[in-house]
C-alpha cells in the first residue's frame, strides 16, 4: 500500500500517527512494543513529532523496546551515526528507559558488534520468533535499504538476523539487520521523501509484484505482516 502526502512534514505527521497506533496495537495486545528505527535523515522529521506534544506524553515510552535497523560503524555521537540521529531528534528527549535501548555498538571489530546485536536480540526475543511490532525502513537512490545495498552479500543471508556490509567507497564498514529478520515483522512502513527518490520509487512500485525483485528494498517481504510505504509527492513523482 502506497500513501502519498502533500510534503515531508505531512508524510512525517503520518508515520507519527501509525507509530501510536501500532504501539497501543501491541502494548494492548503483549503488554510492549518492539520498534526498530531507521537511519538517515528521512526518519529525522517523524521522530521529533513524537517527541512534540501530545505524543510525547500520551505514548507508553516505557513499554517500548527500540533496536535500529542498520548502523554505521562510526563513533556512537559522530553526525553519521543513526544511533545519534534517534537519540538526538527521539530517545533524548522523551522517557524512554535506557534498559530499552538497544543501539549497535560498534566499539569492537565489526564482526563482534554484528555477533553482540544477534545476541541482544536473541535476549530480547527469548525463544519467540523475532517479530517486531513496528520497523522503519528507509529507501536509498539505488535501492537499498536499511544497509542491504544492491550486490550485497548481506541480502543472500538465511538465517542470521545481522551482518558485515563493506560498502566500496564508504570509510567505514557497516552492521545490518538481515532479510530472515526484517521480514517477520508485524508492520513495516518504508518511508521516502524528496525528489532524488521518485525514479527507484517508481521502478519499486512497477515491480512490486515481479517475480524477481530486483532491488533490496523489493526483497521486504513480510511472510506474515503488513507493508505500507510513506511518500511524499515530490518522492511520488506527482
Ligand atoms: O545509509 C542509510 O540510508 C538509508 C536511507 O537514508 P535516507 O536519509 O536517504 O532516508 C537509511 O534508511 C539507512 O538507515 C541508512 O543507514
Amino acid at each position: 500500500m502506497i500513501r502519498v502526502f502533500a510534503d515531508a512534514e505531512e508524510l512525517a505527521r503520518g508515520a507519527a500517527a501509525l507509530f501510536a497506533e501500532e504501539i497501543s496495537r501491541a502494548v494492548t495486545g503483549r503488554g510492549r512494543a518492539s520498534v526498530l528505527l531507521a537511519g538517515g535523515e528521512t526518519p529525522r522529521r517523524t521522530y521529533e513529532m513524537l517527541a512534540g506534544e501530545p505524543l510525547r506524553t500520551t505514548i507508553p515510552w516505557d513499554k517500548i523496546h527500540f533496536f535500529w535497523g542498520d548502523e554505521r560503524c562510526v563513533p556512537a555521537d559522530d553526525p553519521r551515526s543513526n544511533q545519534a540521529m534517534a537519540r538526538e531528534s527521539l530517545l533524548d528527549r522523551v522517557s524512554v528507559p535506557p534498559a530499552n535501548i538497544h543501539p549497535i555498538a560498534c566499539a569492537d571489530s565489526p564482526e563482534q558488534a554484528a555477533d553482540a546485536y544477534q545476541r541482544a536480540l536473541q535476549d530480547h526475543f527469548a525463544g519467540d520468533p523475532p517479530r517486531f511490532d513496528l520497523v522503519f525502513l528507509g529507501l536509498g537512490a539505488d535501492g537499498h535499504t536499511a544497509s542491504l545495498f544492491p550486490g550485497s552479500a548481506a541480502l543472500a543471508e538465511q538465517t542470521r538476523w545481522t551482518a558485515v556490509v563493506h560498502r566500496p567507497g564508504d570509510a567505514f564498514p557497516r552492521i545490518t539487520l538481515t532479510l530472515p529478520l526484517l521480514n517477520q515483522a508485524r508492520r513495516l512502513l518504508f518511508l521516502v521523501s524528496g525528489q532524488g527518490k521518485s525514479a527507484m520509487l517508481a521502478e519499486i512500485v512497477r515491480r512490486v509484484s515481479a517475480s524477481v525483485p530486483l532491488y533490496p528494498a523489493q526483497r521486504v517481504q513480510l511472510h506474515n505482516g503488513e507493508v505500507s510505504w510513506f511518500a511524499d509527492r515530490a518522492a511520488a513523482g506527482c
